[in-house]
């Protein structure tokens, strides 16, 4: 409830700043962890992530981007979106942990529901998706860019992307990995899920985690440039090709939604589970020295 409320709240505030900032054409919407300008070609807005300092897809931060793309899918001068981040260095750090460590089953419950919300917009969107990966991509980072039609990764070896669950001690559930399978094939995401690797922006590239590589300062003109290209396509038959193909994989969760979040629900809740990311968050601790 209380969050359906911050929802009509934050919708509300968004439209009021939409208007008030609109100069020289370009309009600008923002919450607290999202901002959205529209500039370069015209109805395409780019979306920026600004949720230092790793851009965790914390409640709130989901929240505000599922609102934002609501908005986004609202405006039909809006074709497309170019994604990327306001935080240097990090596209996105994934899922927060700390929304899935030591709370309690309601909260768990309520997180993953919000996940699977903005994956479903995301992934099923109408707009065209272009990922401008300005830094590190790991697990829900990854699946953001995964949801993407395109996605264009700075060449810096710092930077890495991948689903790397496995690593955490945590599973990406079926339908991180039918996305997977869906971009590199099964056999690469067979064993990539079961590492957890994180690739290298060459290797992303060689795999197919990403489709072009770039120089870090070129990131955004190449996004913009990708962009220009896929909308000279006649929206109505992008759109039934996209949804052509990917409904089988968003169906797949529309309909088991509640069983998902069961069982996400009981996994993390284990006591096993939770020493796991125990374990991991110190060791994100540790590595500051
Ligand atoms: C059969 C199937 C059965 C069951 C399946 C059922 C259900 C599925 C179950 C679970 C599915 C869960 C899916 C999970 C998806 C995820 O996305 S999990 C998150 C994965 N993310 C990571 O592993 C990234 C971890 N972070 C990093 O590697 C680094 O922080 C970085 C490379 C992103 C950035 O490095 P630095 O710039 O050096 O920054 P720091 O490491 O110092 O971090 C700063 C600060 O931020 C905190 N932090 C980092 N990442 C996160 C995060 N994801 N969430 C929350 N907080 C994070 C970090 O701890 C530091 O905090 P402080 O020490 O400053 O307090």
């Amino acid at each position: 409830m209380a969050l359906a409320a911050a929802r009509r709240l934050l919708l509300h505030a968004g439209s009021r700043l939409g208007r008030r900032e609109a100069v020289d054409g370009a309009r600008r919407f923002a919450n607290k962890r999202v901002l959205v300008e529209t500039e370069g070609p015209a109805g395409v807005a780019v979306m920026k992530l600004r949720n230092p300092p790793v851009n965790s897809l914390s409640l709130e931060c989901l929240t505000e981007f599922t609102i934002s793309l609501e908005k986004l899918e609202n405006d039909k001068s809006i074709r497309g979106v170019i994604l990327t981040s306001e935080c240097p260095g990090i596209f996105s750090a994934g899922l927060d942990l700390l929304e899935m460590y030591g709370r309690n089953p309601a909260h768990y419950a309520e997180y993953w529901k919000n996940v699977q919300e903005l994956w479903l917009r995301l992934y099923t969107s109408n707009m065209i998706l272009v990922s401008a990966i300005n830094g590190a991509s790991p697990a829900g980072g990854c699946l953001l860019a995964l949801c993407c039609d395109y996605r264009v990764m700075a060449d810096n070896p710092k930077y890495t992307i991948g689903l790397n669950e496995s690593l955490l001690g945590i599973v990406a559930p079926f339908w991180f990995k039918d996305m997977y399978v869906n971009t590199i094939g099964h056999r690469e995401a067979e064993r990539a899920l079961q590492l957890g690797t994180l690739f290298s922006p060459a290797e992303a590239l060689k795999v197919g985690v990403v489709d072009e590589v770039v120089p870090e300062d070129q990131v955004h003109s190449k996004a913009r440039s990708v962009m220009t290209k896929w909308l000279a396509i006649p929206d109505h038959s992008r759109q039934l090709t996209k949804n052509m193909m990917r409904k089988a994989t968003a169906d797949s969760l529309i309909k088991q939604r509640e069983a998902d979040i069961q069982n996400f629900t009981s996994f993390i809740s284990k006591d096993s589970i939770q020493k796991s990311l125990h374990m991991y968050l110190e060791k994100l601790k540790q590595k500051k020295g």
